[in-house]
């Protein structure tokens, strides 16, 4: 692994609600999980720092509303976070905080420097253009007006994540789920972006379907070395992909380490929790 790190995250803090005199200063007493009891604020992501390495994955485990997707869409600028620090190792020389940057950098960097793969395939799609026509769109948020290589690079990147060539130009609201998270992870790869964000890919796909999802996402982290961001519930997946591991609780990152060290020496009781769940 190399010492810089393709994304370094300080603090990351994004809070649902002004905050009171009470909450916004930290008092857990009167937290109820990441919520403030007295004025009802939400502490989705609470101070989180990490690093991503080149060429690594990592993986981001923790029950349904510790606050993963929030971080996912704060990484990605769906949400504006409430305080905390990105910085990027092929932005700006790793030097710029992006959570600072204008609307029109921030679109910048979603097309070149990041790919997203959601859940739910409607929000990383258009479910009815075809799926050649979706990869289009992304090459061309990114500047792209080359018909022919976007048609080269669609027809690559399907054939890559196996969706047959006699259905490219098919919607995607025609395929499966596990095609609709393929098509999704195509998209997600057109501008070759060095870092990849997956958020709970193959939640909800058949056991069978989920393994083929998963082999993918190795094979392309393999192939094409990509840095990437994974997010689950299942540790299982976690255990699958990754090669460090982050374990979020109530917002706050409780446990990290090299996901073996996690699985085989768990420190915080909720961690051996979810470890031995998995035996
Ligand atoms: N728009 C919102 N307004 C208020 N609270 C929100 C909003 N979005 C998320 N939250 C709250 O933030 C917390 C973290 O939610 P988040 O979806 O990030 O959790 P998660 O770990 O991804 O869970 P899941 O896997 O179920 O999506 C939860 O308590 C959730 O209720």
């Amino acid at each position: 692994m190399q010492d810089e790190p393709i994304l370094k995250v300080v603090n990351l803090k994004k809070q649902y609600g002004p905050g009171c005199q009470w909450c916004s200063n930290g008092h857990e007493s009167i937290f109820e999980k990441n919520r403030c009891l007295r004025c009802g604020t939400v502490y989705a992501c609470n101070d989180l720092s990490f690093e991503l390495y080149p060429g690594e994955i990592l993986g981001v485990v923790g029950e349904s509303g510790s606050g993963k997707s929030t971080m996912m869409k704060c990484l990605y600028f769906d949400e504006e976070v409430t305080s905390g620090a990105a910085y990027i190792g092929t932005y700006d020389d790793g030097e710029t905080n992006v959570f600072q940057q204008s609307s029109q950098q921030k679109r910048h960097i979603r097309n070149t420097i990041l790919g997203m793969v959601y859940q739910n395939p409607v929000l990383g799609l258009k479910m009815d253009f075809s799926s050649i026509g979706n990869i289009a769109e992304k090459m061309i948020a990114a500047g792209d007006r080359h018909v022919e290589r976007m048609e080269n690079r669609s027809k690559e990147l399907l054939t890559h994540v196996h969706i047959p060539l006699a259905r490219i130009k098919d919607e995607p609201k025609k395929f499966s789920g596990g095609m609709q998270q393929r098509v999704q992870i195509a998209k997600a790869l057109s501008n070759q972006p060095p870092i990849l964000l997956l958020d709970e890919v193959t939640t909800g796909l058949d056991l069978s379907v989920q393994a083929s999802v998963l082999d993918l996402i190795k094979t392309i982290q393999q192939k094409f070395g990509i840095s990437m961001i994974v997010v689950s519930h299942d540790l299982a997946v976690i255990r699958m992909l990754a090669d460090r591991t982050i374990v979020m609780l109530d917002g706050k990152i409780i446990e990290q380490g090299l996901t073996d060290q996690i699985l085989e020496n768990p420190q915080h009781a909720y961690t051996q929790q979810l470890v031995y769940s998995l035996i």
